[in-house]
Order: C-alpha cells, then sequence, then structure tokens
C-alpha cells in the first residue's frame, strides 16, 4: 500500500528502545544545530524547483548539465533567502547536491577559503567581494601532470618582473600543466594558481597567484591560456576537473596572495613566519572531510544497508520457520554495525577536529603558529585514517545488499564514487600517514627530551602499564588505554627503527623510506587511538550533559563495538609483548558479539537518527518507507533502455545478422 511504511520496518521503529530526538541532537552537537540543520534542509528539499531528473539516468554531459542548471537556481535562491553563513549555506547546499559536485564546489570550498587565509586584508577586499557575489568564479589548480603530492617539485614559473611590476605565469614543459582542478574544465573563470616564485633569478618555492583564465564576457580562455576537461573519470561525473596551459601570461604583483609573504615592487622578498603557511587550504579541507565525506557517506551507505536488511528476508535460519529478515543473521549485523559505529566514531572524532582547527586557526591569525605542526600532523592523520576506513566500510555496505547493491537503484554507487577520491585528492593517503608520522616521530624526541606534548600527542609522555586491565566486563575506559598502548608503542617502535638505521650509517632520508612500513603503521595506530579517545570523549560530555541515559547506553555499546571491532581486526598489534592475553582476547571476542545481539533491536533506529532524506540518500533499497519492492520496477522503467521495447541497434545489427545466418 502506496503512504505506508513496510510493515517490516515499521515493526523495528516500534520497539527502539532510546529517545532518538536526542541522539539526533547529540550526531548533530546540540538541539539548536539540529534545528538550524533541518531548516535550511527543508528549505531546499521542499522547493520544487530543484526536483529534476534523476541523476543516475543522465550522461556525463547531461550531468554536468544540469549542475550548471542547479547550482544558479541555487545561488539565485541563495540571495533570496539571504543566507549568509557557511554552515547554514553548507547544509543547504548539500540537500540540493548530495553526493554531486555543483559547478562552483572548488570556488565554495577551496577558492573562496584561500582568498580568506592566503590574502591580505588589502586583497580580500578587492577579491571577496567579488567571489562572495559570484562576479568571479574559481577553482584551485595546484596540481599539475607531473606533480601532485610532492608541491615543491611543480614546474609552473611565476617570474617577477620588477620594469612592469607584474608576474609572468607560464608552463615551460608538458609535465607542467595543470591537471585535475575541480571545475577548471568547463565552469570557472578564475583560479588560484600554484606556481613556482622566482625574483631576480632565485627560486623560493611554490606560492599562491590570482589569475583571470577566461573572459567574463564570453567564457572564453584568456589570451596565452589553454583549457579543457580531462575526460570520464572513475565517478565525479558532475565535476569538470581540467586542464590548464599558460604561455608567458602577465598578472599585476598585486595577484600574488600576499597575507604570509610577498613580493615588494622592487623584488624585495619578505618571507612568511612558517612557510607552510601557504598550504593552509589544504589543511583546512582534511579537516572537512573527515566528517563531510568520510562520515557521512559511511552514514549514509550504513542507512541504506541497515534498513534494506530489516525488509529483506532470504533463506531460513530454523528449518521450516520461514525467511528471516537478513538483519537477523548474526555474520550480517557483524558486517554492518561496525560500520555504523565507525560513522558515529568518525561523526564525534570530526567535531572534535573541527574545534581544533578553528582554535588553532584563530592562533594562527594572532601570530602564533606553535601549534601549526599538531593540526598539520592529526588532520593528515585523520583525513587518512577516516577516508580509508570509510571507502572500505561503504563496500562492506554495498555487498550486504546482494546483487541490488551493485545497482544504482540501492544509491550506494553514487555515494561511493563521491567518496572514494577523498583517499586520493588534498594528500594522497599513504602520504598523509607519513606526514603524520614524521610529525609523531619528533614527538617522540620531544618526550624524551622531557618536553610536554600538546593534545592529542600528550600520550607519548607516559609510558603505558605493560598489560591490558581490560576484564570480562569490558568498559572504555580500558579499551582506550589499550589503544594509546598500541600507539605508543608502534609510535616508538617506528621511532626506534628509523634511529637505528640511522645509528647504523645510514642517511636519515633512505631510513625514512626504509622504515616507511612502520611509520605507517604508527600514523595509522595514532588515527584509530585519536578515534577511539574521542568517542570516549564525547560520552563523557554527553552525560555531564544530562542527555537521557537511554542514549548513552546504545552510544556507550555503539562505542565499545567500534573499538572492540579494530582490536579483533588489529589483534596482533594488541597482543604483541602479551599486551592483551589470549583470555582477555576472548573477551574482546565475547564483548563484540554481546553488542552485536544488544545493538539488533536499535539498529533502525540508530540510522533513522541521522535523519537523511530520502532525497539525499537517492535510495530505492534505503527508503524510510522500505517500500523496495514496490518501487524497483519504476525505478528500472527510467532508463533509456526502457523507452522503446525494441532497440535501434536490433534492426541495424541483430536483425540482418539473423536474416543472412537464416539462410546458411
Ligand atoms: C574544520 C572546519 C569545519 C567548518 C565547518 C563550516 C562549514 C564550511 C563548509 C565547507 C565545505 C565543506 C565541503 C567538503 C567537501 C570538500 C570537497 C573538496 C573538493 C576537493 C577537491 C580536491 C582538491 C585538491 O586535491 S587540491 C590539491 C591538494 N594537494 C595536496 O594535498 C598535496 C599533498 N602534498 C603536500 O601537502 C605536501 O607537499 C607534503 C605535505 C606531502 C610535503 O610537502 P613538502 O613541501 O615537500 O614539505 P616537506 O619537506 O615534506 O616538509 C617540510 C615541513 O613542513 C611540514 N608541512 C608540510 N605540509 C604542511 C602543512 N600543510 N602545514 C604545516 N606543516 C606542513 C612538514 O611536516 C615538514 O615539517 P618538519 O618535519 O617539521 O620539517
Ligand atoms: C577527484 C579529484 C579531484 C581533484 N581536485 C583537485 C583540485 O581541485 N585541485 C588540485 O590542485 N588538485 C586536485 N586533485 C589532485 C590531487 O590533489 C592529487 O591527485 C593528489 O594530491 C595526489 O597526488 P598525485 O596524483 O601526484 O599522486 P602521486 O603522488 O603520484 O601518487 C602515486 C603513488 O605514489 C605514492 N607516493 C607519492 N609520494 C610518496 C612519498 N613521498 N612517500 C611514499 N609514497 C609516495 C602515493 O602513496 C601513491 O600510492 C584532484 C584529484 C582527484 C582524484
Amino acid at each position: 500500500m502506496a503512504g505506508t511504511v513496510n510493515p517490516d520496518l515499521q515493526a523495528e521503529r516500534d520497539r527502539i528502545s532510546f529517545e532518538q530526538e536526542a541522539l539526533t541532537n547529540a550526531i548533530d552537537g546540540t538541539p539548536e544545530k539540529t534545528e538550524k540543520r533541518r531548516k535550511y534542509a527543508n528549505l531546499a528539499l521542499n522547493d520544487p524547483d530543484f526536483d529534476m531528473t534523476s541523476y543516475n539516468f543522465l550522461s556525463r554531459s547531461e550531468k554536468y548539465g544540469a549542475a550548471v542548471e542547479k547550482t544558479v537556481k541555487m545561488i539565485k535562491k541563495i540571495g533570496k533567502l539571504g543566507i549568509t553563513d557557511p554552515t547554514d549555506l553548507y547544509i543547504y547546499r548539500s540537500h540540493i547536491f548530495p553526493n554531486e559536485s555543483t559547478s562552483f564546489t572548488l570556488h565554495a570550498d577551496m577558492f573562496i577559503p584561500t582568498l580568506m587565509g592566503q590574502a591580505s586584508p588589502k586583497q580580500q577586499s578587492k577579491w571577496l567581494p567579488k567571489a562572495l557575489t559570484l562576479q568571479i568564479i574559481g577553482t584551485y589548480a595546484q596540481t599539475e601532470l607531473g606533480h601532485g603530492t610532492f608541491i615543491r617539485g611543480l614546474e609552473t614559473t611565476a617570474t617577477y618582473d620588477e620594469k612592469t611590476e607584474e608576474f609572468v605565469i607560464h608552463s615551460p614543459t608538458r609535465t607542467s600543466l595543470k591537471w585535475w582542478p575541480g571545475n577548471l574544465g568547463k565552469s570557472t573563470n578564475h583560479a588560484i594558481v600554484m606556481a613556482q616564485l622566482i625574483v631576480k633569478g632565485q627560486n623560493y618555492g611554490p606560492h599562491p597567484f590570482i589569475v583571470q583564465i577566461r573572459s567574463l564576457e564570453n567564457h572564453m580562455p584568456q589570451p596565452g591560456v589553454t583549457l579543457g576537461d580531462i575526460g570520464p573519470k572513475f565517478g565525479y561525473d558532475a565535476n569538470d576537473n581540467g586542464f590548464m596551459q599558460f604561455d608567458h601570461v602577465r598578472i599585476p604583483r598585486e595577484n600574488m596572495l600576499m597575507k604570509h609573504s610577498r613580493v615588494e615592487p622592487d623584488g624585495t622578498y619578505i618571507k612568511a613566519k612558517n612557510s607552510k603557511l601557504t598550504y593552509g587550504t589544504m589543511v583546512f579541507v582534511r579537516s572537512v572531510l573527515i566528517r563531510d565525506v568520510a562520515a557521512l557517506s559511511l552514514a549514509q551507505c550504513a542507512t541504506i544497508a541497515i534498513r534494506y536488511s530489516c525488509v529483506r528476508r532470504q533463506s531460513e535460519i530454523k528449518p521450516g520457520a520461514g525467511e528471516p529478515k537478513v538483519m537477523d543473521y548474526r555474520a550480517q549485523q557483524a558486517k554492518l554495525f561496525p560500520q555504523l559505529a565507525t560513522a558515529y566514531a568518525f561523526l564525534f572524532v570530526a567535531q572534535e577536529m573541527e574545534n581544533i582547527y578553528f582554535s588553532v586557526n584563530s592562533e594562527i591569525d594572532r601570530g602564533e603558529i606553535d601549534r601549526l605542526p599538531e593540526l598539520h600532523g592529526l588532520s593528515s592523520a585523520l583525513k587518512a585514517f577516516t577516508t580509508d576506513w570509510a571507502v572500505v566500510g561503504m563496500e562492506i555496505c554495498r555487498r550486504s545488499c546482494g546483487g541490488h547493491g551493485f545497482s544504482h537503484c540501492s544509491g550506494i554507487p553514487k555515494i561511493y564514487v563521491n567518496a572514494l577520491p577523498g583517499v586520493t585528492y588534498e594528500g594522497e593517503n599513504t602520504v598523509m600517514y607519513l606526514q603524520a608520522a614524521r610529525y609523531l616521530v619528533k614527538c617522540v624526541n620531544m618526550a624524551k627530551r622531557g618536553d610536554q606534548l600538546p593534545g592529542s600527542v600528550a600520550f607519548l609522555n607516559k609510558k603505558p602499564a605493560p598489560k591490558s586491565s581490560i576484564t570480562e566486563d569490558v568498559n572504555m575506559v580500558d579499551l582506550v588505554e589499550a589503544y594509546r598502548a598500541r600507539a605508543y608503542y608502534l609510535v616508538h617502535m617506528a621511532s626506534f627503527e628509523l634511529d637505528r638505521e640511522i645509528k647504523n650509517g645510514m642517511a636519515s632520508y633512505d631510513a625514512w623510506n626504509e622504515c616507511a612500513v612502520a611509520l605507517v603503521m604508527a600514523a595509522k595506530a595514532y588515527g584509530h587511538y585519536v578515534v577511539v579517545e574521542a568517542f570516549a570523549k564525547k560520552l563523557e560530555t554527553l552525560t555531564n550533559n544530562q542527555v537521557p541515559a537511554s542514549v548513552i547506553g546504545v552510544l556507550t555499546l555503539l562505542g565499545k563495538l567500534y573499538a572492540l571491532h579494530g582490536i579483533l581486526e588489529n589483534s596482533g598489534d594488541f597482543m604483541s609483548e602479551n599486551y592483551l592475553s589470549k583470555q582477555q582476547k576472548s573477551f574482546i571476542y565475547n564483548g563484540f558479539l554481546y553488542a552485536l545481539k544488544s545493538l539488533r533491536p536499535d539498529a533502525v533506529g540508530l540510522v533513522d537518527a541521522f535523519e537523511f532524506p530520502d532525497k539525499v540518500l537517492d535510495s530505492v533499497l534505503g527508503r524510510y518507507d522500505g517500500r523496495v519492492y514496490e518501487n524497483m520496477l519504476e525505478w528500472a522503467m527510467k532508463d533509456e533502455l526502457n523507452k522503446t521495447q525494441v532497440h535501434e541497434s536490433y534492426f541495424k545489427h541483430i536483425r540482418p545478422f539473423v536474416k543472412q545466418a537464416s539462410k546458411l
């Protein structure tokens, strides 16, 4: 019956043990934040102007065209509605473009943040009003055909000409072509270009420059600029990731973004307090990705897979007793509940990362840069750790939907391919782990000298107990301590290996490469520890804020499940040096099984609490009403192949072939 909820799903909702609204508030951060999210989400969702053809049935060019059309409509609405706060804008946008790029994604997420973080106040007053009102539309053009990771290896040059007080932007080689920048192929007319700054023959390294790349009149490339789209990709269809070549393009001196370092008219170079401040936009996006790409994408896939698993019936548990919901198979719970718990864990650690980002950033704005290394180390580790696990988890969710998980009707492929490049962009994950490890190794040496380490690395100041105190009644405190111990030992082990190679006469750079396996393991263990600890801290905060006990109860189970699952998956680490005994390992295993069983009745409630609207999930399998079978056929009929009964290729190829074959 249309309009009613599938009784199997309704039965799940009827037995939820906790106060769902309070949990939703905890996910959002506060009740006020929930209210705000709902307000801006509903503005987008209830607007008939944004009811467009389903994304899944469009060609790449149509997807791009639809994105441009929707983007322009959205911008007009934003003006009318007077939405200005970045978070409100983000909520509004993400309900119009769920798991898709807008034509101005890079403009909003990197071009404007770069102007805010890298331009001097005078430059900001010139460029920001134009950017905020879309008189200019920009992207962030750093990566080249030959170099993405190694920014110091970029080949694009910005050579200062003192006579004209201009920079000459040039692409000297084929590998220096800018390659990948989002929205560069077709949409934008300006770019922040990262180029090697050359003044009086001296190279001062990569710096940001603002360059007009297309005419504001007819959108044709500016003289000396060659532009295009880089072609089809694994996903990200609506985004016109592009290429760009410069042939001695002149820009005024004032177009170098000069908040941190400057070039005076006479060519005098004034260097930044820390040259890595130039990389600030990447740190910002890495911090944001943890929630907006890793946590939310995984939470959406878990929602789809768990709802569907409560509607899907298959096989038998007890012979002859009928087909159970696939959610009732313990093996299905063991696949999906850890993904659900991970989504929660990533949402909570993202809240912490956001607080740290803003606090360190305001210190930087005051000229205090002491905490920059921690911000870089932590955001690198968490960006890599959360995106790595999110894509693994999303694939597990997809498989848990059986065959239908492979269809776009599940909604999972779209979410997955949108999140997948998060493991590569903004710093390839292995490279990010190694950056975090670089910081951790330094911290070990500082701790050895007796320095007190800050925030997330303070754990390196105190040697953990040699044995875990985990008992049969596993609790969050012991679990956090186990993760702390694992991170401590793996970081020390990597640091020890490095020192040993160097003492044995190896050059430090070769030793670094030799020890990369241990260093990556150490950074992963650090990321894992930070996530588990953030979960425990969130539980503490919620308890202190008198959140209902039912919510604390179910979240504690989820927190434990996340931590227990991680130990089972990495038991070698935890059992080395007998930190965890065989008996304790059995406590962990039993605790895991207990958590699966205990969470089962609340599974649907726990995903409903995320409040992803159907329009965002765009999933027949994960519909709120659970009416999956009633809608699959209708969905499939939208495909172009179903527009005619007999495809034209039959007349062109099959019929002539069959006719000919029948004559033989
Ligand atoms: C948190 C805020 C929440 C806000 C909420 C408000 C809501 C607002 C809404 C916002 C919208 C959100 C939307 C989210 C969706 C986002 C989608 C965006 C689409 C993204 C598209 C993709 C774009 C890109 O990919 S851009 C290109 C990115 N490229 C990279 O990341 C390149 C990676 N490489 C590097 O970063 C470096 O080159 C590196 C680190 C690998 C090495 O650099 P190096 O120059 O070779 O340096 P090295 O010699 O190794 O190190 C020297 C020294 O410097 C330290 N270091 C390096 N980097 C940094 C840094 N960034 N900061 C500080 N320190 C740094 C390094 O550790 C060394 O230190 P020492 O050991 O002490 O010498
Ligand atoms: C969808 C998408 C959107 C993008 N958008 C933008 C954009 O808007 N603007 C922009 O400027 N760029 C953009 N990029 C580019 C992106 O930032 C780079 O691809 C990314 O930083 C990785 O760099 P790379 O491609 O050079 O990888 P590589 O560095 O070539 O990586 C290849 C392999 O080498 C390994 N490796 C490299 N260096 C090291 C090392 N030091 N130690 C150990 N292993 C190493 C890596 O781990 C990886 O396995 C985008 C990319 C994608 C996929």
